[in-house]
């Protein structure tokens, strides 16, 4: 036990080993959700470009205000509209979102006002600066509003819209390559011998790839041989920038991942002190970063969530993308402890306690599927029913 490497020593490493793996390339705007920016993006304009009126009512200067004093309406200011100056002693039609005329300064809303002829009346004294959105007020210009390497949300494409941009430097997708390996697997749709049992690591690691905005440019299967491994690992290192395997890194005489990594690259870890997911290894094969996965369907996705998801982060252009916890209370209790970091699937009861899915076997998927999120407890932790552990949505990976 005392030879596996630390959960956070191994995020680190990982982490620190990888690098952006991608050219740039300039897409439309519209397209560029999901993904990663090339270039910090820095406002040419301001936004809004001009004081504009938050409310429909008038535009006045607020010291003209007398209680009963009625004013002249001497102009109509619709949205889109460029003002003349406000004549002196007298207010303005405004509506939300015109641009406030040169000399007002306030606008007061049309339900504190009474018409009185053709003039209006405003029922208190107004207030400088009220109800008036100032020129800059969401952004600067010069000011710089995303950094390269943020991928692009619809609230991106929202802020970018307002400046007028309509083309973004991205990075290129990052090609994934994916092997399963294990003689016991068939693809679904074929029918099950005895023994046999459906490849789900491949299509789940395939869906994963594609949900964190990569592409999966290949996606291939090798016996359990060494030169059947070998072969499938060679084919992916010619057209992929980075490459995750499923199963055989273990200790097996059916394992062969690992030895074939010894002489096709540069195995930098092996075996981390988590459950489940134990014996991942990370290599690098002639420069293609690798990330071996265990087989077990849990240790698979819990190692791709924690390990593969950020080294891909990285090589793809992206900020290291690290997860999101908050403090949630077990609604059970464990006092036995052990050596490795634990990710155990909890669902979230109406009373806000993590309860553990009953079946946490590393080979059991349904567990996370009918679950929320991970608890993370620590090597040699008990669990306590009502203390608090960091807790993991799904959503955040
Ligand atoms: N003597 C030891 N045996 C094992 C150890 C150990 O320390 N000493 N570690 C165990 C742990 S922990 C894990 S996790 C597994 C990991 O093994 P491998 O990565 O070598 O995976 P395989 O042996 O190839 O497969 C494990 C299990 O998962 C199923 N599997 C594999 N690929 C898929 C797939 N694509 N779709 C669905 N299911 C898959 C496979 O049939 C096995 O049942 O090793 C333990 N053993
Ligand atoms: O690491 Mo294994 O996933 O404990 O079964």
């Amino acid at each position: 036990m005392s030879t596996l490497l630390a959960f956070e020593d191994a995020l680190k490493a990982i982490e620190d080993s990888a690098s952006v793996r991608v050219s740039n390339e300039i897409i439309a705007l519209s397209n560029a959700t999901g993904r990663i920016l090339a270039k910090d993006i820095v406002a040419d304009i301001f936004v809004p470009p001009h004081d504009n009126s938050a409310m429909d009512g008038y535009a006045l200067v607020a010291k003209d205000w007398q209680a009963g004093k009625s004013f002249i309406v001497s102009q109509r200011i619709p949205a889109g509209l460029h003002p003349e100056p406000l004549e002196p002693g007298t207010c303005a039609r405004i509506f939300t979102g015109a641009s406030i005329p040169e000399g007002a300064d306030t606008v007061v809303m049309q339900e504190n006002t009474q018409p009185v002829n053709d003039k209006i009346i405003f029922n208190q004294s107004p207030t400088n600066r009220d109800n008036i959105r100032p020129k800059g007020q969401d952004i600067e210009a010069g000011q710089t509003v995303v950094k390269a390497g943020q991928k692009i949300t619809p609230m991106h494409i929202g802020l970018l819209s307002s400046l007028g941009i309509t083309e973004v430097s991205v990075y290129k997708q990052l090609r994934v390559g994916i092997l399963t390996t294990g003689d016991e697997l068939i693809p679904a749709g074929q029918s099950l011998e005895p023994g046999q049992i459906f490849n789900s690591n491949g299509p789940m690691l395939s869906a994963l790839v594609t949900q964190a905005g990569h592409r999966v440019a290949d996606c291939l299967h090798a016996a359990d041989t060494p030169e059947d491994t070998e072969a499938a690992l060679r084919a992916l290192m010619a057209s992929c920038d980075v490459i995750l395997s499923s199963g055989g890194v273990s200790v097996g005489e059916e394992d062969h991942v690992k030895s074939v990594l010894e002489t096709l690259g540069t195995v930098h870890l092996w075996k981390i002190a988590i459950k489940p997911g134990k014996p991942l290894v990370h290599a690098t094969l002639k420069g293609i970063p690798f990330i071996g996965l265990p087989g077990n369907p849990s240790s698979t996705l819990v190692t791709y969530h924690w390990f593969a998801r950020l080294l891909l982060s990285v090589c793809s252009g992206q900020v290291a993308d690290h997860p999101q916890s908050y403090l949630v209370d077990a609604g059970f209790s464990r006092t036995k402890t052990i050596q490795r970091d634990e990710f155990i699937r909890v669902a979230i009861g109406n009373d806000g306690l993590a309860y553990a899915h009953p079946q946490q076997s590393s080979g059991a998927l349904l567990a996370a599927c009918e679950g929320q999120g991970y608890l993370h407890i620590k090597a040699q932790t008990p669990i306590e029913y009502g203390c608090s552990y960091s807790f993991y949505p799904f959503y955040g990976f």
